[in-house]
């Protein structure tokens, strides 16, 4: 493959985009199951080449083709880069519904548009939830080192990813890493009045300059993310668990401390930092709370979650760090285990199976698979004397509800209007349980205010998306582009 220099972008076009049937593969299963549509690993029946192919969801899309699917393949047509997903054609099919039951178990693709790409074995999030996978630190520095290598890529051809998180980093057996879901990505070379959204990045990896209003802001918004998702390499799980947006604030202030004009200049004229600073200064405890790092990675990290976005390193100072040239050397991406296929689709619906069993298991066991009888008692006593099968474990499909928005942070308390909504974005279903990271993309408004984030959903389930700000909330009243109610008005604003 020809990789473009940087600051070139390889302009060279595939020639027969969308000219093909998807009938040229067969399904092999499913992994992957994003907002905006489903992943397959799948085979090309005449060469035996094994891809994945993303099947664009049309569903919700009134407004013809979805936005996030133009912006992924226009993007993506144009980045070529050995630590960039290749995304090979475009096929069409128009096969069988999606609800065809027979379909779902044949080898055929439903009807719909795809995008093929290459196949990678694993993404991190999956590979690292794998029961007994532990990485080294050479492996987590050679990871590291392409993952920067691969957004300084995208940084120096103008091209902002804006949903850097651990599924959305793919690795081959090979140990070689790719970017991938150009979906929320954008190109700042074209945009001049400088007004973007701020309502992308997964709450998790969400810097404090977006969760604070910025509407102009640049390549350390995927800096931070990176800062996060290295922690979380050394950490072992997310480091900023975040519920809703001033949680998440809440959190990056108690371990960045309280930002103000001297350690960030301009913070002050921030849309909502007026709400949210902190009451009380914080302080940084970055390398207090890290100490267990070696100091490398510590001054690696302390420079990628720094608050000022202008003070925060970018890919290439973050390339030539210490970190990467001091002893444990990277190490060989083909020197890496080779494991099995792992992709937090997979290995969520494993976990989700797992929980579901264990609850079945704790549940009373019924007579005759009948519910145990009442207890004969009177009118009176029934009151607290409930059969104990209601006492059971809730099995609602989204776990335990989110604590309330706000949670015990020092914001006044949120409007409660509508204060969660499991369906969140027409998808149902989900894997319960933990605290999962709102989706890069924000949900579709519903006119209520609601908490930023609900336990992780399933296919399209997990499209909990972080909320949106709402109107008559703590963020103090309308802002600019709130409020809105579908998608193509909330990415309106680039
Ligand atoms: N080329 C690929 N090879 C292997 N797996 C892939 C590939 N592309 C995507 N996947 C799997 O599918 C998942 C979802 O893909 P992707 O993020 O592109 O979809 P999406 O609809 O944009 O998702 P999201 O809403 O999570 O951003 C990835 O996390 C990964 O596990």
């Amino acid at each position: 493959m020809t990789t473009a220099a940087f600051g070139q972008i390889n302009t060279e076009e595939l020639p027969t985009w969308g000219s093909r049937s998807a009938d040229c593969f067969e399904k092999i299963k499913q992994i992957g199951a994003g907002m905006y549509g489903q992943v397959f690993k799948a085979r090309e029946i005449r060469t035996g080449e094994i891809v994945a192919l993303k099947r664009i969801r049309m569903d919700n899309e009134k407004e013809g083709f979805p936005i996030t699917a133009i912006r992924e393949i226009k993007l993506l047509k144009k980045l070529h880069h050995e630590n960039i997903i290749k995304l090979k054609e475009i096929v069409t099919s128009a096969g069988p519904e999606k609800n065809d039951q027979e379909n779902q178990d044949s080898k055929k693709l439903e009807g719909g548009i795809y995008m093929v790409f290459e196949y990678m074995d694993h993404d991190l999030t999956g590979l690292a939830d794998r029961p007994g996978v532990r990485f080294s630190i050479p492996q987590i520095k050679c990871y590291m080192k392409q993952l920067l290598t691969g957004l300084h890529y995208c940084h120096v051809n103008q091209v902002l990813h804006r949903d850097m998180k651990g599924s959305n980093l793919l690795l081959d057996n090979e140990g070689k890493l790719k970017l991938a879901d150009f979906g929320l990505a954008k190109s700042f070379a074209t945009n001049h009045d400088g007004q973007l959204t701020n309502r992308v990045i997964t709450l998790w990896y969400r810097p404090p300059e977006l969760l604070l209003g910025a509407t102009k802001y640049g390549p350390a918004v995927d800096m931070w993310s990176v800062g996060c998702i290295f922690a979380e390499l050394l950490n072992g799980s997310p480091i900023l668990q975040g519920r809703t947006e001033p949680d998440q604030l809440n959190k990056i202030f108690e371990l960045c401390g309280s930002p103000d004009e001297n350690n960030w200049p301009g913070v002050s004229k921030y849309y909502f930092y007026n709400n949210f600073k902190p009451p009380r200064p914080l302080k940084r405890r970055v390398r207090e709370r890290f100490r267990r790092f070696d100091c490398h990675a510590l001054d690696l990290l302390d420079h990628l979650l720094t608050l000022d976005p202008n003070q925060r390193w970018s890919a290439k100072q973050a390339l030539d760090a210490e970190y990467f040239w001091v002893d444990p050397l990277p190490c060989d991406p083909k020197s890496l285990p080779k494991y099995e296929s792992s992709h937090e689709f997979e290995t969520k619906k494993r976990k989700q199976e797992q929980r579901q069993l264990e609850e079945q298991n704790k549940r009373p066991r019924l007579q005759h698979g009948r519910l145990p009888p009442y207890q004969h008692t009177e009118p009176h006593q029934m009151k607290d004397t409930q059969p104990s099968f209601s006492a059971g474990p809730s099995h609602h499909p989204y776990g335990k509800h989110p604590a309330p928005p706000g949670g015990p942070s020092m914001y006044p308390p949120r409007n409660q209007s509508g204060a969660y909504n499991p369906s969140r974005g027409g998808h149902v279903g989900g894997y319960s349980g933990e605290p999962y990271p709102p989706q890069g993309r924000a949900p579709q408004y519903n006119g209520s205010s609601m908490p930023a984030s609900g336990p992780r959903g399933p296919p399209g389930g997990y499209g909990v998306g972080p909320p949106n700000y709402s109107q008559t909330s703590q963020y103090g009243g309308p802002a600019p582009g709130r409020g809105l109610n579908n998608r193509s008005q909330q990415y309106g604003r680039q």
